[in-house]
């Protein structure tokens, strides 16, 4: 029998079905992490169970019902089996590719259970967030670390810290783009999910970088290499640069804030409110933190914000899809099991 290699695909977490009580529990796992709401347990507790779920659950339930699909139910965890799927085929039968949810289903756990029944020799976690965060990357390899150390016996383990960067990856959000010939929209925005400014600056360990001057993260250097709004704009400013987009033609921008405290700026629903007021009728928007459409992607973009553009006077908010089952980050996602 030949050794077979594994790789662990691990993306955020969905409810199990859009239902009140199933949402609830989602968002009571998920907000929970002492790495998503980094706060003392008391008030993280408080705040969650007291507040965020009660009155969030019935919302978030109502907004997940407009992308839950009758026949493949919620589209983030129908896109990453079909990437589970592809990558496998990719790789062929020497590798045996798991899929888990960091929150929800399938866990973490019992995707690691089978790739111990499997006897994999060596495992290759990646978590599917191109652009590194403490609370989405960082989160999934705290898990995965915990599980494995109480395994008999250890295998070889390595982890993606981030592919913001990955030529592959780049390519594939460009190609995705060019179908809608992106010089021909007003403007383009590259949305990335938002992260609150506190937990940028716990991650800026030199203290050297985050917030010290304006457009610190518009470069991408030795300094903020960890710091995920850096990423976030090295990764736009690559597909622009293959899509040839002049610099006054796009903007990052980020979305999904949750609470009152400030996050990365500027907002997406503030930059799409003043570009309707400038005049601007057709806009494209990319979404490169997210490789599989969400919520975030089909409802807070292709919905929420289509209908505040329009409302506001535009004419045309044009989504740019996930990556979904994109043959080119199929490659992508080999390359990064191969290592
Ligand atoms: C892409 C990377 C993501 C980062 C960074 C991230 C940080 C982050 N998110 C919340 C709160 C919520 N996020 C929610 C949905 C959601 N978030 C991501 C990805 C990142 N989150 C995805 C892919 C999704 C969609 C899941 C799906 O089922 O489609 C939600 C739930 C929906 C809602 O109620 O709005 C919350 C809540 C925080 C607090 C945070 C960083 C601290
Ligand atoms: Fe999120
Ligand atoms: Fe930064």
């Amino acid at each position: 029998m030949t050794a077979k290699q594994g790789v662990l695909l691990v993306n955020l977490g969905t409810p199990d079905s859009p239902s009140v009580k199933d949402v609830r529990r989602y968002l009571a796992e998920f907000l929970m992490d002492g790495r998503v709401i980094d706060v003392h347990p008391f008030w993280r507790n408080l705040l969650v169970r007291g507040l965020i779920v009660p009155f969030r659950g019935p919302r978030s339930a109502a907004l997940y019902r407009q992308v839950w699909d009758a026949q493949n139910g919620s589209p983030l965890l129908h896109y990453s089996r079909l990437q589970q799927q592809l990558l496998q085929q990719e790789l062929g039968e020497t590798w045996v590719v798991a899929l888990a949810m960091r929150y929800g289903n399938p866990s973490i756990a019992a995707a690691m259970a089978n790739l111990q029944n499997a006897k994999v020799t060596r495992i290759r976690v990646i978590a599917l967030f191109p652009q590194y965060a403490s609370a989405t990357t960082g989160s999934v390899h705290q898990q995965v670390m915990d599980l494995v150390s109480r395994w008999p016996v250890i295998p070889e383990i390595s982890f993606v810290n981030s592919f913001h960067d990955l030529e592959l990856l780049i390519g594939a959000f460009a190609a995705n783009g060019r179908k809608y010939q992106p010089h021909s929209y007003d403007h383009i925005l590259f949305s990335f999910h938002g992260l609150p400014q506190r937990q940028l600056l716990k991650s800026d360990h030199m203290r050297a970088h985050c917030f010290q001057t304006t457009n610190c993260c518009s470069t991408f250097d030795a300094k903020n290499r960890h710091c995920y709004s850096a990423q976030c704009h090295h990764t736009a400013s690559l597909i622009a640069g293959q899509l040839q987009l002049r610099p006054d033609h796009f903007t990052v921008c980020f979305q999904s804030r949750l609470g009152r405290e400030p996050w990365l700026q500027p907002y997406t629903s503030d930059v799409i409110r003043q570009l309707a007021a400038e005049g601007k009728k057709r806009l494209l928007v990319f979404c490169p933190a997210f490789v599989a459409d969400c919520l975030e992607t089909l409802q807070e973009i292709g919905l929420e914000y289509r209908k505040a553009f329009l409302d506001a006077g535009g004419e045309e908010l044009q989504l740019v899809e996930g990556l979904n089952g994109s043959p080119v980050f199929t490659r992508a996602l080999a390359a990064l099991a191969r290592g």
